[in-house]
């Protein structure tokens, strides 16, 4: 992927980073901070003061003992020398203030766009030239399901398309599926006929996540959106040609949001840290002057490694929340820790520059679990480990590799899937019933979704793992296929006896002459059934024919 190339693997301290510094390219986080990225805050007329020059200084030159707190006057004797790439920002802001803007709701719903000019990315779906944007910019609102996975946009598009209605006098009604009712929804619905009639007002209706109501669940809304009394927004990460009844879907225009790309996720992650005040140190630029902080406050300035932003853009795999979360995350853990380091040193002095560097930020989106990667290689180096766990017999791991895939968000009906095929594989003829139980556990986590499901799974991956095993039919369909892919020339044809006649020019060729039926016989009946030059040939036994 294009992001790969943004975070090559050098060390934090600055010195050490001559692959950079060569190479003459500068990181996304640190293109971006140099001008295009257009700074948003709580305060706009903060946000619109003039840039200034803020900050200096840089890491420990071994960046060991403590990369996240140095002094002034160490880092200018550092290998930075007295110059560094301190890209300047918004205005300086004193660790505390950040820390206090950063407590409460996720940094991602502070930052969720209100217009559709700050909305990043999507263009395929949102841009300039597209039937949507007119649609949305004459505020004629088709009933729409947005696809697309987790945090690349859905309900922030919603969000926007609510801004704008109720500029518009249109009611705006929000229902998550993972905690409505069907009596919610009928309230929704009795409430949109009363205002549509009464007061001639139309009702957007926004399910977020509607692939977890069941069919008959959406099967409420179908007449409603018909005849227009609601006009129905659906979000989902999942198909909706699998998860969305046909009826409906055809009354809906399908929304494909893609995965946010490296650059937009810099886009994104930049405008929070400009918003915040927080200052990105440009590895690209060691020789840039180091200005001293502008900041009136004895409260230390707060900077980041652009090479922690293009990580985070990098390992938020294209989603915005995991990306805004695992900032604010890495953040308030480095603030807080450097509370408790003067603490401990029993210091009074306070360090003067705090930094956030690549470590910070990935341990952020450790801790706000999203190193699992639902899409790459964690995804399917669980589900592996899940597999030989429960092909091993050994019931905890099962369980372990289990949760550590729902835990990380992994969505159910892909474990149930694997299940349903460690059933015939594994189990196989051993436990017949086994198929039984997987496949009832994929329905029930259809049915119920998560959290509720995750109960039905373990049941079946312990039943799973305490099962006696057998590959018998599994190793035979193989040796068949081995056999069929290995044939030289024309396949046999079907033996005359086995095939069927219902004509008489069928019968006048041969077809079915000769076959037994079995039933008609007592004892075991002498039939060949494979084709001629197969004969004698036992799957069950050989490897290959
Ligand atoms: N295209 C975007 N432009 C700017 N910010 C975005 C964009 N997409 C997402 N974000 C940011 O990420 C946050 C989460 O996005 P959002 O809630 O829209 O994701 P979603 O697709 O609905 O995810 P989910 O399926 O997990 O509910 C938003 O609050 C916003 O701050």
């Amino acid at each position: 992927p294009s992001g790969a190339r943004l975070i090559p693997d050098f060390p934090v301290a600055r010195s050490s980073s001559p692959g950079r510094k060569g190479s003459g390219k500068r990181p996304a986080a640190a293109a971006a901070a140099a001008g295009s990225a257009s700074p948003r805050s709580w305060d706009e007329a903060e946000a619109q003061e003039e840039e200034e020059a803020v900050g200096d200084g840089d890491a420990d030159a071994d960046g060991e003992d403590d990369p996240g707190h140095w002094d002034a006057d160490a880092a200018d004797a550092a290998a930075f020398g007295a110059s560094g790439g301190v890209r300047p920002h918004a205005r300086a802001l004193a660790a505390e203030e950040i820390r206090q803007m950063l407590e409460g709701k996720p940094l991602a719903d502070k930052m969720r766009p209100d217009t559709l000019q700050d909305y990043i990315g999507q263009s395929r779906a949102v841009g300039q030239e597209t039937l949507l944007r007119s649609l949305l910019e004459t505020n004629e609102i088709p009933s729409l399901i947005l696809w697309g996975p987790p945090g690349c946009g859905k309900t922030t598009l919603a969000h926007i398309i609510a801004n704008n209605s109720k500029k518009h006098s249109i009611r705006f009604v929000t229902l998550s599926a993972t905690n409505a009712k069907t009596n919610d929804v009928r309230d929704v619905i009795k409430q949109a006929q009363n205002e549509k009639s009464f007061f001639k007002r139309k009702t957007i209706l926004f399910i977020d996540e509607i692939h977890r109501f069941n069919k008959s669940q959406q099967d409420t809304f179908l007449p409603h959106v018909e005849c227009g009394t609601i006009t129905l927004i659906g979000a989902t990460t999942e198909n909706p040609s699998f998860q969305v009844n046909a009826a409906l879907l055809s009354r809906c225009r399908v929304i494909v949001l893609e995965k946010l790309p490296v650059e937009a996720m810099v886009t994104i992650l930049m405008r929070a840290i400009n918003s915040l005040g927080i200052h990105v140190l440009d590895s690209s630029r060691p020789t840039d002057p180091l200005s001293h902080s502008s900041n009136s406050s004895s409260e230390p300035s707060v900077f980041i490694e652009d090479k922690a932003v293009d990580t985070l853009a990098y390992l938020s795999d294209g989603d915005a929340r995991a990306g805004l979360n695992g900032l604010q995350l890495a953040v308030l853990a480095r603030l807080c820790s450097r509370k408790m380091f003067c603490k401990k040193s029993g210091q009074t002095y306070s360090p003067s520059r705090v930094l956030i560097t690549e470590n910070d930020v990935k341990e952020g989106l450790q801790k706000s679990h999203i190193l699992y990667d639902r899409a790459g290689e964690e995804h399917y180096n669980c589900i592996s480990a899940l597999h030989k766990s429960m092909r091993g017999s050994d019931q905890s791991a099962s369980l372990y590799w289990l949760a550590r895939m729902l835990e990380g968000g992994e969505d159910p009906l892909y474990v149930a899937r694997r299940l349903v095929r460690f059933a015939s594989e594994d189990i196989g003829l051993a436990d017949p019933s086994a198929l039984t139980q997987a496949v009832a556990a994929y329905q029930g986590c259809h049915f119920i979704g998560m959290p509720e499901c995750e109960v039905l799974l373990a049941q079946c991956v312990v039943y799973f793992a305490r099962a006696p095993k057998s590959i018998e039919v599994y190793s035979a369909y193989n040796n068949v296929k081995a056999c069929l892919r290995n044939h030289q020339g024309p396949l046999p044809p079907v033996p005359l006896h086995l095939r069927n006649a219902p004509t008489r020019l069928m019968k006048d060729l041969g077809y079915g002459k000769g076959y037994k039926y079995n039933p008609m016989y007592s004892e075991p009946v002498d039939q060949e059934y494979l084709p001629e030059e197969l004969r004698g040939v036992d799957f069950f036994k050989q490897r290959r024919c």
